[in-house]
């Protein structure tokens, strides 16, 4: 049955695209290639009406605890990480523009001339009428992640459910690009990822997610379709809610 013909299980999502995963094969920045495919994707949504809300990480550029190693100064650091995912959210108004979806950026830092402050009204209503509202900048604040971000921007815009697209397929007992061994959960309630700090998503976002009942799936972002998937209610990955 072709997806049009399917009704989605969501009706507003917030997607949070792992930054890293931008960088497709590459070491640092963006593949255009990554960003095509996933403005396709998205595509698929609007197509069959699903109300998008998109936060994009910045660690395919810059993370202010690696800065912070290297010697910077902590805050200045995270104030690179949040102008970083600004640079995504351009890229990623491009190509979804570039694929004819109408999109507003939003940047929680004032960048005045380049993109629009984020308001929560106008991003709700940018939503209803269509567009894709990407929240750049993480919270705006130093200390946080867009982790944190997406699942903020999700319960304030009273999206269904947040989305984390990354580059592994699930939650596991412990990180899988560490441990070949590591077994995977299909489903987990928030206490038990706080109990397990279990690595995949910080454990401020799971307590925002626990405190405002707010479902969480994640999944892998490289697995063609996958997201199409989960919108329309497959079991692609890890869902974490209440139990
Ligand atoms: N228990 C776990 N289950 C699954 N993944 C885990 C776990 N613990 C740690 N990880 C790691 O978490 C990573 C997922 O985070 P992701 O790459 O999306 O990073 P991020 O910091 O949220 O995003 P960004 O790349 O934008 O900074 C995976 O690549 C995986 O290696
Ligand atoms: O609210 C926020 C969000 C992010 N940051 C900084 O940006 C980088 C990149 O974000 P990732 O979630 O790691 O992709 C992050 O490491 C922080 O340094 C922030 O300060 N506040």
């Amino acid at each position: 049955m072709p997806a049009s013909d399917r009704t989605p299980k969501y009706k507003r999502i917030l997607l949070k695209l792992s930054g890293e995963a931008l960088m497709g094969e590459m070491d640092f920045g963006i593949d255009p290639n990554v960003l095509d495919r996933m403005a396709l994707e998205i595509g698929q949504l609007r197509g069959i009406g699903v109300q998008v809300g998109l936060v994009v990480g910045g660690g395919n550029l810059f993370r202010g605890a690696a800065l912070q190693k290297a010697g910077l100064d902590r805050v200045t650091g995270d104030h690179m990480g949040m102008l970083a995912t600004v640079m995504n959210g351009l890229a990623m108004r491009d190509a979804l523009e570039r694929a004819n979806i109408s999109t507003t950026l939003m940047s929680a830092i004032q960048m005045s001339g380049v993109v629009e402050h984020y308001d929560r009204r106008r991003s709700m209503r940018l939503l209803e009428q269509g567009d894709v509202v990407i929240f750049a900048a993480g919270t705006g604040n130093p200390f946080f992640t867009t982790d944190s971000a997406a699942c903020l921007r999700g319960i304030e815009v009273e999206a269904d459910v947040v989305f984390k697209a990354t580059k592994v397929d699930g939650v596991y007992d412990s990180d899988p690009v560490k441990n070949p061994e590591a077994v995977k959960y299909n489903s987990l309630t928030y206490d038990e990822v706080l109990e397990k700090k279990l690595g995949v998503m910080d454990l401020t976002a799971i307590c925002l997610c626990r405190d405002h009942d707010m479902p969480v799936r994640v999944f892998n972002m490289n697995q063609a379709g996958s997201l199409l998937t989960v919108t329309l209610g497959g079991a692609d990955g890890t869902l974490i809610e209440k139990g």
